[in-house]
């Protein structure tokens, strides 16, 4: 409990999937892809990234599981929920991220919660006697179970819809503030039943998206779910209403696999605090949280 609250969470991701050295302490498994986003109009009226200014701009793309078991297959549950994070290549060599995963919302408010449920699982082995221990901090901390309820395992890492959760800031070029969600969301969802993910091959998910791209390109719309004026921006477990208006920032559009996949996945750090000019953080503690522990973890995954 003395340690920064950064090597706290890292120390108990690494007590709940164990340690695997070379590895993210989260989302250990992945596959790297390439293409790129094009804006649409409406996105430079909310915010005057770079990113927004209508060219095409190169991405980087990293698909995950979820835990920090590198050979977890991909159709267990607990692989849910699945990982996208985006780094987008600007005009003048710098990058900005975005890391977004399958969970509407997050299932605690902060980092200081999330080792105490990330500790509580770790003392829950499947012999624990009943109630364990993330029985009793599921049962104290409703959003928990509300936010798991949210994800099942995909047919296809390109059938799935993915959430920013934290909220960010969009400034446009007169200054104007907008409180934003992310949402990236593809054609199609298709999500499989219990039974039917079970039976799926270890590394489908990985296989599968390498084939789809052999055939053409996959293509997510990237959107941005504005808040009203009271929505608070600072409650990463604490959805916005649906109806609150969503903006379609532009189309990203993913042809190709990465050259090695497994040494571009071992120098890439995605960071959700990584931002440009015309984007910025909001009040919401988990964004700082995240960059602290993420930077641990690449640390330690390259010593
Ligand atoms: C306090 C809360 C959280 C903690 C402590 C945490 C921790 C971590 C860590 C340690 C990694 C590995 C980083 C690396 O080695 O590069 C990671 C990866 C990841 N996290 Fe989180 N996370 C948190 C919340 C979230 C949230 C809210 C989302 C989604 C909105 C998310 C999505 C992801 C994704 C997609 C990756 C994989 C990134 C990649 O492909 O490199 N995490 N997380």
């Amino acid at each position: 409990q003395d340690q920064p609250l950064e090597e706290q969470l890292v120390n108990a991701l690494n007590k709940v999937f164990g340690v695997h050295p070379g590895f993210r302490a989260n989302h250990a498994k992945g596959i790297v892809v390439e293409g790129s986003f094009k804006a649409s109009p409406e996105a430079a009226e909310l915010s005057r990234a770079a990113l927004f200014n209508g060219g095409t701009i190169p991405v980087t793309v990293r698909f995950s599981d979820s835990t920090g078991v590198p050979n977890l297959p991909d159709g267990s549950k607990d692989a849910n929920p699945h990982g996208m994070a985006v780094k987008f290549h600007l005009p003048d060599g710098s990058d900005t991220d975005i890391v977004i995963n399958s969970l509407k919302f997050f299932p605690v408010s902060t980092g200081e919660e999330f080792r105490d449920l990330l500790l509580a699982l770790s003392e829950s082995p499947p012999d624990a006697t009943k109630p364990t221990k993330f029985e009793q901090f599921a049962a104290s901390h409703p959003s928990v179970p509300a936010a798991f309820g949210t994800i099942a395992t995909p047919d296809s890492f390109a059938d799935e819809e993915y959430f920013g959760i934290d909220a960010f800031v969009f400034v446009n070029k007169a200054g104007e503030r907008q409180a934003v969600r992310y949402q990236m969301l593809p054609e199609n969802v298709v999500h499989l039943d219990k039974s039917d993910a079970a039976t799926r091959a270890p590394d489908f998910l990985m296989e599968e998206l390498l084939e789809r791209l052999k055939r053409g390109p996959v293509t997510f719309h990237y959107k941005a779910q504005l808040a009203a004026a009271d929505d608070s921006t600072k409650d990463p477990a604490k959805p916005w209403p649906d109806n609150r208006k969503v903006v379609e920032l532009g189309v990203l559009t993913i042809d190709r696999a990465a050259a090695n996949s497994v040494e571009a996945q071992k120098r890439l750090l995605f960071l959700p605090g990584q931002l440009t000019d015309g984007i910025e953080q909001s009040d919401d503690p988990l964004i700082g949280t995240r960059d602290a522990a993420y930077a641990v973890s690449f640390s330690r995954r390259n010593p």
